[in-house]
């Protein structure tokens, strides 16, 4: 199987040894099973402190969005360091490059593109330009929730989800550097128009991607795409 794990940078955990070794051991497990993994990772914390302090600067928008781009990088280097030679070299900057070295039977590791976006599109589109068979959003909650499960504890969380409905949930979350989403608005849009199976989860435990891997369970949510007749429903947190 084809597969793109997008690491949420606080899911990473850039200042835990042994958290960043365990997501890269499952990575890595993965990949001598026989799948093809590329991993996409984000900023977390550290881009967050960076981008606020920059703000406080005077820095703008598409500066701010740079300083994320350099921290998800920064990443994606940790992770390479704690993936053994079977891993590209540096985070691939564009796509070709991550597939290239897909193609080659490495690991693929990127962080972030381009200003405007976050990591989760680089991972929606890195998904389409390898046509990956599943893409899991290993990220800080435990799925899509009708509201911001960290302000709201009434907030419930989707089982499954259509892509057009998913942008339909996240359309009022804030796109300004830094911001927080379970996934974001571009990475909806390129879910939907290319349909690759999504699971978004709670990423804490670098097991459950192995587990959604290998037996398709989770208690995360599924996003489907538009036109499938599966139910689409609601779903008490666990
Ligand atoms: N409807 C929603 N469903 C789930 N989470 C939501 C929702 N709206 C806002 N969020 C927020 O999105 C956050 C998860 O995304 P966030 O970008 O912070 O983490 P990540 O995916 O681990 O990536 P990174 O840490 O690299 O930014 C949650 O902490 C939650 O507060
Ligand atoms: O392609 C990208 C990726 C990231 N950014 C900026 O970095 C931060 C942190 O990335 P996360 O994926 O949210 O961890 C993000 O909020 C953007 O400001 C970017 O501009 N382009």
């Amino acid at each position: 199987m084809k597969i793109i794990v997008s690491l949420g940078g606080s899911v990473l955990a850039p200042r835990d040894p042994d958290r960043v070794g365990a997501h890269a051991t499952v990575i890595e497990g993965l990949a001598e099973e026989g799948h093809t993994v590329g991993a996409v990772v984000g900023g977390g914390t550290v881009a967050r402190e960076y981008i606020h302090t920059a703000r406080e600067l005077g820095a703008n928008e598409i500066e701010l969005d740079q300083l994320g781009v350099d921290t998800t990088r920064l990443n994606a280097r940790l992770l390479i360091a704690a993936l053994s030679e079977r891993a590209a070299t540096r985070p691939a900057r564009d796509y070709e490059t991550a597939g290239a070295a897909l193609r080659r039977g490495e690991i693929a590791v990127m962080g972030g593109v381009t200003p405007g976006q976050t990591t989760d599109a680089v991972s929606a589109a890195l998904a389409e330009y390898v046509n990956a068979d599943l893409l899991v959003y290993a990220t800080s909650v435990p799925g899509v929730f009708d509201a911001d499960p960290d302000e709201n504890p009434e907030a419930q969380r989707f089982e499954r989800l259509s892509a057009g409905e998913l942008v339909d949930v996240i359309a009022d979350i804030e796109m300004t550097a830094g911001s927080s989403a379970p996934v974001d608005l571009l990475a909806a849009k390129i879910i939907e128009r290319s349909g690759v199976r999504t699971v978004v989860l709670d990423g804490t435990d670098p097991e459950r991607v192995e587990r959604v891997v290998n037996t398709g369970e989770h208690h995360g949510t599924d996003i489907v795409p538009a036109e499938s007749d599966e139910p689409t429903y609601w779903a008490m947190n666990d």
